[in-house]
């Protein structure tokens, strides 16, 4: 278990460039099994997640070409579908939670797709049904063993169906496309999550050869084709690091630029910062956040008191709610923070409530958070980073705190964030890591 040490109270100034979106690159990167023909992907985050994804794929049998500094190309040419049944796949499968989206891609190719749970953060329930209901409705045989917790979908063809999902579910509906883009005839599913990340594997198939319409909307209408070919494409920025860039100018009272943002694929994101009361220029596709000495949270029209929720896309990412509650622990007023999607996801505000912020955890999915608007610090502390967003929440709270603070098991924050600890040094923080 790695740890950061953290020296609280510098400032941060300068420029940051996102990484690329690891939500996005989960899905690309997958559906690269869908063709025998070269892909190539720009833009793909050196993090956790995804070369563990990378590093499956390999096993598979994917040729993998590094091209230069964030560039690969895959060939699915010549799979070891074998490796799909060995206890090397169980590990490996169920270190993550992208590894499920490369189930639709081998269904459609290869007439089956298996996969073990798969692992992701520990932040409550997270089912699979929408997936699996989306495959048998295409034609697929399902199977589960309980005692293994392993999955496995067959079918000799997919037929085109139309579909309503239980849920809007990012990757169940990503799982969902790559399984129909070659299915007979055509398939419309309704209540498909729309985030841009989805409409980037859409475009990325379409440029394959797909015919997929509606893109962006929750009514995808896909056309079924025998065969899909290569395309590039390139990842778009991940407005989840974006965001927590924001909350770390905030909570540190810096000015930073952050550079290439993709403005108009960041939703209500902006406008939710702005709500706290942090303010922010778009210059060009830059984010600008100028040194506030204090930050304050707008009620709503009526008075009463700010509610922040996450709602599936265009609504609020429910992955940057943890990032929102820390840095409202520094503003100036009150506001509800209610983490609808995920059941586990606020716990870490107890670190929080250590470290001297005056937060009252309501029940699992509440949380008040009354600022202090900067009169009085955090206190630094030892802590344990749970999941990747409560981590870099607690790094943004050590950034910000009085003293020196640890934190454990960053594993889960490189899980989802690039050289966090030399980007930060490179803007003035002082941080180190302890392998
Ligand atoms: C690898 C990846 O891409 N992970 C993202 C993906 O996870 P993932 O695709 O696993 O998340 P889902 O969209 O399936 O669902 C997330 C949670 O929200 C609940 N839910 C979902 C839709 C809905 O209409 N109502 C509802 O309550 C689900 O039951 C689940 O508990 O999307 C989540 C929701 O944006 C993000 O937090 C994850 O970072
Ligand atoms: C919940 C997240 O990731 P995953 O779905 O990979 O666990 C996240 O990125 O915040």
């Amino acid at each position: 278990m790695a740890t950061f040490v953290i020296e609280g109270g510098h400032k941060l100034s300068g420029e940051i460039i996102p990484q690329g979106a690891k939500n996005e690159a989960l899905q690309v990167i997958c559906a690269v099994l869908l063709t025998a023909e070269k892909i190539t992907i720009s833009n793909i985050p050196d993090i956790r997640d995804v070369n563990k994804l990378i590093y499956i794929l390999g096993k598979l049998g994917v040729k993998i070409e590094k091209v230069n500094g964030d560039t690969y190309t895959f060939q699915s040419d010549d799979l070891n579908l074998k490796y799909l049944e060995s206890e090397q796949f169980k590990q490996d499968g169920s270190s993550l939670r992208g590894s499920i989206m490369i189930v639709g891609p081998l269904l459609a190719r290869f007439g089956k797709g298996y996969i073990p749970r798969p692992g992701g953060d520990k932040i409550g329930r997270r089912r699979l049904d929408t997936h699996f209901e989306g495959f048998i409705k295409l034609g697929a045989s399902f199977r589960y063993n309980k005692d293994e917790k392993f999955y496995g979908v067959e079918a000799d063809f997919l037929t085109g169906t139309d579909m309503l999902l239980d849920e809007a579910s990012v990757t169940g509906t990503a799982n969902i496309v790559m399984a129909a883009v070659m299915a007979k005839g055509k398939t419309s599913i309704y209540n498909a999550a729309c985030e841009p990340y989805l409409q980037q594997l859409c475009k990325m198939l379409n440029s394959m050869g797909a015919k997929i319409s509606g893109v962006g909307s929750n009514l995808l209408v896909i056309e079924g084709v025998e065969i899909l070919g290569g395309c590039e494409h390139r990842i778009l920025p991940d407005m989840v690091e974006i965001g927590s860039w924001i909350g770390m100018a905030a909570m540190t009272k810096s000015s930073i630029t952050i550079k290439n943002v993709s403005w108009n694929d960041l939703g209500l994101i902006p406008r939710v910062f702005q709500k706290i009361g942090i303010k922010l220029e778009r210059r060009g596709d830059d984010i600008f956040i100028p040194e506030q000495k204090s930050y304050e949270i707008q009620n709503f029209i009526d008075g009463s008191i700010l509610t922040i929720s996450d709602a599936p896309w265009p609504g609020f990412t429910p992955d940057l709610l943890s990032i929102i509650l820390v840095v409202a622990t520094q503003a100036k007023g009150s506001v509800l923070i209610h983490q609808k999607m995920f059941e586990s996801r606020l716990f870490f505000v107890d670190k929080l409530i250590d470290m001297g912020a005056k937060v009252i955890l309501c029940d699992p999915h509440r949380a008040t958070v009354i600022g202090m608007n900067h009169e009085s610090s955090l206190k630094a502390t030892v802590m344990t980073s749970p999941d990747i967003r409560a981590g870099i929440s607690l790094l943004i709270a050590a950034l910000s705190a009085k003293g020196t603070s640890t934190i454990h098991n960053i594993e889960q924050i490189d899980r989802g964030y690039q050289n966090i600890d030399t980007r930060l040094q490179a803007i003035g923080a002082k941080i180190t890591r302890v392998e």
